[in-house]
């Protein structure tokens, strides 16, 4: 991804007005490859660019490759295996890119320019499969301040890089390394784990919570080769039987009890192999199905509106029919989902949208912590991206809801309310997709507000976009569970239990080798730690109004009957109120205290209430709306300081992935900063 300085304003090559770089010196210091490479007149040929589109990309790393000084032994090219017309449909794109590349080249020494040199077809061919086989696409993992488009990409295309050490990392399914890409473009290439002498260090050339049968196929039709790892040697021979049988041929293998809670309903737990195997290929059908449905609604229709009603009823009936929320088309699916929910938010549908947005990314972020959890260590840098990621969603539902409690004020915001003095608000500095969540960060006494783009958030039924979304139905219960479970490997390595959960799930199917913190009939209990436990933790429940409808099987009104803090406690024990979490659009509502007592930092607490309490200063926030805000405000924090945690582990500033790794990040210096 270019940073936004490259995507809005970058400085464009004069000759021909497609190479973009972030600064006239970039620009100079890379105007001798760009021309003497035949690159320049490439990207003026009208021709090319109808007949390659995206590819120009691949070709003009094919000329830069050519380029190279001083030489370097030749990268694997895979070029018989690229070029077989009998196996690969698109060996003649391939020779078309490879023909532009040498015609390219011709032209560069009829103008008789310095280092350019001709190239046979084949030669150039064989260059073009170096740059399919070796290149990665520059995403950054971390946010940059400023990267340089360096040469020739498109804008919108992730430019794709070619190294002369990093691309000849070999690629395992797990990785015991990963790389991340520095301001400018630098790779650096840190382990994951502790490696013996003259053991391999490999990287993961593709999403590693893909299933093997995805992972196969993309890594063959994207590279052009099966990979030998030995997740995939394992995962290729026939896992034993799951124990109820409820298993997805190609699926990752979860957690027993996590299978065991998400077993299709309809099935009974002795159901023959077979009926399972039935059941979940009509699931596997109707979720891809949906993906295309997605593609062409959202992806090439730009309907996202549409997509979100379509995918999302379409995503709970499958669920309800059986499917494993962390099946990888599920995941592929909250992907589109979150961004398609992202689009109508800023577009001025209901707040909703956000808040399914960040749902969705939880999801996605709770899949990558269940790979972690099973120690497949290499999901280390989807699950510092995902959580990020859905970390600066939450930072965008507070900001939207904080607005939305201004506008609904007879006054409006009041003027003359500052800001406490450690919280203001910005953009980070990055060129990530969190360039648009607004950041709290403790740098600044002033509220930059020229830099603040809160999102228009409008009343559902003023909106086109909105008014499609008056009747959304109500998650199936599995999600509550997913979210929960996924609380519950947050706080796996804390040595407090966390705060458990009741779902409507785990009340309905109890599961005997499920963990107790899911099993929770007693509703919400407190873990054997439960002495030694933060105040904190025993403060009241507060439960949403939302909670209150969707759980009315839970007997009583929740917190509204309880007088004084510890009777609400009680009465929360006693009337088995509904799940912990955090509170989001639906049942989700929580006392993340579980999580403040590893964090170790109670004043942090107190600090955020007065934040929120500042930001909205005779707004006529009521306790509840604050409670409201304050768990959203937790969640976002949490997700960032998690993500900081895997991070630290990515970027080899911890070694592995402890507790203070994983929450430590409140204290270490972050590569971004949330502080409320
Ligand atoms: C970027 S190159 C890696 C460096 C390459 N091995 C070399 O010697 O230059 C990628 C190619 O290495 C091979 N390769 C990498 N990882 C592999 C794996 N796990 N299994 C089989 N082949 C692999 C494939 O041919 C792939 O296209």
């Amino acid at each position: 991804m270019l940073s936004p300085k490259v995507l809005e304003d970058p400085i464009k090559c004069t000759r021909c007005g497609s190479a973009h770089y972030c600064t006239h010196r970039c620009m100079k210091d890379d105007k001798d490859v760009h021309v003497q490479s035949g690159e320049c007149n490439l990207l003026q040929a009208d021709s090319a660019r109808d007949e390659l589109g995206s590819l120009l990309r691949e070709a003009c790393l094919a000329l830069r490759l050519l380029q190279w000084k001083p030489p370097q032994p030749a990268l694997l090219s895979n070029w018989a295996k690229f070029l077989d017309p009998s196996s690969r449909d698109d060996a003649g794109v391939l020779l078309l890119i490879a023909r532009a590349v040498a015609e390219a080249c011709k032209g560069a020494v009829a103008e008789k320019l310095e280092g350019a040199r001709g190239l046979s077809e084949k030669e150039a061919a064989e260059a073009v499969c170096q740059v399919f086989t070796n290149s990665l696409e520059y995403e950054p993992i971390l946010p940059v301040a400023s990267a340089c488009a360096g040469s020739a990409a498109q804008q919108g295309e992730p430019p794709a890089v070619l190294y002369q050490l990093a691309s000849r990392f070999n690629h395992s399914c797990r990785a015991n390394a990963a790389y991340h890409f520095k301001p400018g473009g630098t790779i650096v290439v840190r382990t994951l784990v502790d490696i013996d002498a003259d053991q391999e260090i490999c990287i993961s050339y593709l999403d590693p919570l893909q299933p093997y049968p995805i992972r196969t196929a993309q890594l063959r039709e994207k590279f052009c080769f099966t990979c030998c790892c030995e997740r995939c040697a394992a995962e290729r021979s026939p896992p034993p039987p799951a124990q109820n049988g409820a298993h997805d041929d190609d699926a990752p293998s979860p957690p027993a009890w996590f299978l065991s809670a998400m077993a299709p309903p309809g099935l009974p737990d002795e159901a023959a192999p077979e009926d399972v195997g039935r059941s979940m290929s009509q699931i596997r059908n109707m979720l891809s199905k949906l993906m295309e449905q997605a593609q062409e609604l959202f992806v090439r229709g730009g309907r996202a509106a549409e997509a979100w009603a379509v995918l999302e009823a379409g995503i709970f009936k499958a669920v309800a029919m059986g499917a494993h929320p962390f099946h990888h088309r599920c995941l592929e699916l909250y992907s589109c989902l979150a961004s398609a929910c992202r689009v109508c938010a800023k577009t001025g549908a209901s707040g909703a949208a956000l808040r399914r947005a960040a749902l969705y990314g939880l999801l996605q972020s709770a899949a990558a912590e269940a790979m972690l959890a099973v120690g497949e260590y290499g999901a280390l840098p989807q699950a510092a991206r995902n959580w990020a990621e859905t970390g600066a969603l939450l930072c965008e539902v507070l900001a939207a809801e904080l607005e939305q409690q201004r506008r609904s004020t007879p006054h409006g915001a009041p003027a003359n309310v500052a800001a406490p003095s450690h919280v203001s608000t910005g953009h980070p500095q990055n060129g990530s997709s969190m360039q648009h969540a607004p950041y709290y960060r403790g740098v600044s006494n002033e509220r930059p507000q020229a830099h603040i783009d809160w999102p228009d958030i409008a009343p559902a039924e003023q909106t086109a976009q909105g008014a499609g979304h008056k009747s959304i139905p109500e998650p199936p219960a599995e999600f509550a569970l997913v979210l929960c479970a996924t609380w519950h490997a947050l706080a796996l390595d804390t040595g407090h239990d966390c705060v458990s959960a009741q779902t409507h799930a785990a009340q309905q199917r109890q599961r005997p080798n499920m963990p107790s913190s899911l099993q929770s009939q007693q509703g919400i209990e407190h873990g054997r730690d439960e002495q030694n436990a933060p105040s904190s933790k025993r403060q009241k429940v507060a439960r949403s109004p939302a909670d209150a409808k969707a759980d009315p099987g839970s007997a009583g009104t929740g917190t509204a009957e309880a007088d004084s803090d510890t009777d609400r406690h009680a009465a929360a024990e006693q009337q088995h109120v509904g799940p912990q979490g955090l509170w989001l659009d639906f049942r989700l509502l929580g006392e993340p205290a579980g999580f403040m007592s590893c964090q170790a930092q109670p004043s942090s607490r107190p600090d955020l209430r007065a934040a929120l309490k500042a930001e909205l200063a005779m707004s006529g926030t009521d306790e509840e709306q604050l409670n409201r805000l304050e768990h959203i405000a937790y969640g976002a924090a949490i997700c960032h300081a998690h993500a900081a945690g895997l991070l630290q582990v990515v970027l080899g500033r911890s070694h592995t992935l402890t507790q203070s790794s994983a929450f430590g990040a409140f204290f270490a210096p972050l590569p971004y900063k949330v502080t409320f």
